[in-house]
């Protein structure tokens, strides 16, 4: 099957890359081959190799820069998953998109379901909200899955910015009211293999949303300490004890973006769909050996 991975160099791109390798015909365009804020030259792509299935990793994911550079990520985050959408359904090819913690208003302490009401609360999380409508508007058998706090070894993610800073300072504040499950990029390409293997098989899953994280949350400042024990148990180098990493509320920190408190999001509807159990994200992060 001749397969697109768009976003390719991402985090959950590369690792699609790898996954898919030697499986199918891949297309794996660079931003230099194609860019995908340009509507025109998407189409253009499109109309010549003719992909069989999408996976759409490609995204503006600056939270804090999305604030001010609203068109840019309305175009990557909205528009394009409209324009990939409509392709696929004309042309009978499956969508896989991605998703985030973001388009939920971070109210309560409960999980989210994937019906739960939307509300983002910054501009990152409004613009792939409304790429998720329109997504399911054009397409219906698409799937979307919503992750959160994707981190792997290589790329930008809160992982790689505290094993910087943890060789760089002496002490750290960070937040420890909002509350979600770090995924790693590799478990979502895993994830996205298996669905779109379902789907050769003709056996695909209910097109729609469904979230796709580990089962067990924890804060940000949680998850940083684990960062920083976990490297000091590898042997890394470090100017900074986990102990000198302290709490803050997010009151304390203040962002260009606001950010949500609650992004626990319930993967009962994935699991059953699927007949797997997601694991914990303590077990995900110990098996990152860089
Ligand atoms: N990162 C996170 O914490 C989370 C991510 N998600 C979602 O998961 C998906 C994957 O995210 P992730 O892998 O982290 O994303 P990354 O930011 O790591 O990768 C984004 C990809 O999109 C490409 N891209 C962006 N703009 C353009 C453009 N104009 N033309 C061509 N390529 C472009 C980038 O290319 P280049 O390398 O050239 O910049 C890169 O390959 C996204 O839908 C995201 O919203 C959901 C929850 C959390
Ligand atoms: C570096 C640092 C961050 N923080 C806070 C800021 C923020 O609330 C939290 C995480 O920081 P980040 O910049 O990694 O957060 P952010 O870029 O908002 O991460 C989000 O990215 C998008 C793409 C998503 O879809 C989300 O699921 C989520 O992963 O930690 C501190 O409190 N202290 C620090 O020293
Ligand atoms: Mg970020």
């Amino acid at each position: 099957m001749k397969l697109l991975i768009t976003g390719s160099s991402g985090q959950v791109g590369t690792e699609l890359k790898q996954q898919l390798a030697g499986q199918d015909e891949l297309l794996t365009p660079t931003r230099a081959d194609l860019d995908l804020a340009n509507a025109s030259a998407v189409r253009a792509y499109l109309a010549l190799h003719r992909p069989q299935a999408i996976l759409n990793a490609a995204a503006y994911t600056a939270v804090d820069q999305a604030e001010t550079e609203q068109e840019a990520a309305w175009a990557l985050n909205a528009h394009l998953p409209e324009l990939l959408a409509r392709y696929c359904a004309i042309n009978g090819a499956y969508l896989l998109h991605y998703s985030t913690d973001y388009v939920y208003p971070g109210t309560g302490s409960e999980p989210r379901q994937e019906d739960s009401q939307t509300g983002p609360l910054n501009h990152y999380g409004k613009s792939k909200l409304q790429g998720d409508f329109a997504v399911l508007a054009q397409c219906p058998q698409a799937v979307i899955f919503r992750t959160s706090w994707v981190y792997s070894a290589h790329g930008k993610n809160f992982r790689n910015t505290i094993l910087r800073l943890a060789k760089e300072k002496t002490e750290l504040s960070i937040v420890a009211d909002q509350i979600g499950a770090p995924t790693p990029a590799s478990l979502i390409a895993a994830i996205s293999v298996q669905t779109l293997q379902r789907y050769q098989q003709g056996q695909p899953i209910a097109g729609g949303v469904y979230h796709l994280a580990p089962r067990s949350y924890c804060s940000w400042y949680d998850f940083a300490k684990i960062i920083v024990q976990q490297a000091e148990q590898q042997g890394q180098s470090l100017s900074l004890n986990a102990s000198a990493i302290h709490p803050i509320p997010s009151s304390a920190y203040a962002t260009p973006a606001k950010r949500p408190l609650n992004s626990r999001l319930s993967v009962d509807k994935l699991e059953c769909a699927l007949g797997i159990r997601l694991p914990e994200w303590q077990q995900l992060l110990a098996s990152m050996t860089q």
